[in-house]
């Protein structure tokens, strides 16, 4: 899979924060041309190498192949009119925004060839996280190039899934996060320095979940399979599932998230 776009045929990145930045910095390094990217963003103070950097969308130029918008859902209603205007017959809009849903802004867009949700996570700076996508079939070969090199890239008919995988793979890591900081700090009580101990914790982390990437068996029967009878393990185990407690509380977890994607939703609609 190689990239589509060059100086003709380029790539507006509106809004690249935290999330934009981490897709783009993948992009760049797995050979998008940066003279193909324009960053519209007003408070940035540098882009990559190459990259054309401006404070707002360009009024005199030929829409883009591809505008992707990567401010906060909240941002969106104040910029989305002027964004229209940018807008061309042959742009297709790719959105990472939670919540914003496909009827919003094709609403906003009308003039676009097609309107692509992808809802990323932070790891596909590494090219190890996900994109998660809803689109016509006609956008799904030019969008597919981009989220290919992402890692996981998953696409669903329900745009419904989008919302519900925002909670799981889009907020996910920072659940992984929690439960890493958990652990070190669980790690600390039982007498480990500070510093050991998220040592330990990251590289447990990281080795468990390598090792579940690459085996045959489900992680419920890798947990069993490190908990020898009556042993450490098991006792442990016994607290994480008693009245199925890790179980309700990453439900109750994800469902708020989900719920969170909603609301967002139903703001932008209203807007
Ligand atoms: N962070 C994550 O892990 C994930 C985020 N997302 C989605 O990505 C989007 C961005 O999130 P994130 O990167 O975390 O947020 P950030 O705040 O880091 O990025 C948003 C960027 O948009 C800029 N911005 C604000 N107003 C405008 C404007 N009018 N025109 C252009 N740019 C503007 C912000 O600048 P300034 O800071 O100066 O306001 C900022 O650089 C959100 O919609 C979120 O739902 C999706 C999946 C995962
Ligand atoms: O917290 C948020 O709203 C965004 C969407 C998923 C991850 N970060």
């Amino acid at each position: 899979m190689t990239y589509s776009f060059d100086v003709s045929r380029p790539l507006w990145l509106i809004g690249c924060g935290n999330m934009a930045g981490a897709m783009l910095s993948r992009w760049l390094e797995t050979g998008l041309d940066p003279a193909a990217v324009t960053i519209v963003d007003p408070n940035r103070a540098e882009a990559p190498g190459g990259v054309r950097l401006l404070a707002a969308a360009p009024e005199d130029e030929a829409p883009p192949a591809m505008l992707l918008l990567g401010v906060k859902p909240q941002t969106f209603p104040a910029i989305a009119q002027q964004l229209a205007a940018a807008v061309g017959a042959n742009t297709t809009v790719v959105s990472i925004m939670a919540g914003v849903d496909v009827k919003t802004l094709t609403g906003a867009f009308a003039g676009a060839k097609a309107v692509v949700r992808l809802m990323p996570n932070l790891p596909v700076a590494l090219g190890k996280g996900v994109a998660l996508l809803c689109g016509p079939e006609s956008a799904r070969l030019q969008v597919e190039a981009l989220a290919a090199p992402l890692g996981l890239a998953l696409w669903v008919n329900d745009e419904a899934l989008i919302d519900a995988g925002t909670a799981v793979s889009g907020s996910g890591p920072a659940f992984v996060y929690r439960f890493i900081d958990a652990m070190a700090t669980g790690a600390e009580k039982l007498g480990f320095a500070s510093e050991d101990a998220e040592r330990l914790a990251l590289a447990t982390v990281e080795g468990a979940a390598a090792l579940a990437a690459r085996a045959d068996e489900s992680p419920a029967v890798l947990a069993d399979r490190v908990a020898s009878p009556g042993g450490t393990t098991r006792a442990g185990l016994n607290v994480l599932d008693a009245d199925a407690a890790i179980f309700d509380l990453v439900h109750r977890t994800l469902q708020a998230a989900a719920d969170r994607a909603a609301e967002l939703a139903a703001e932008a609609r209203k807007a």
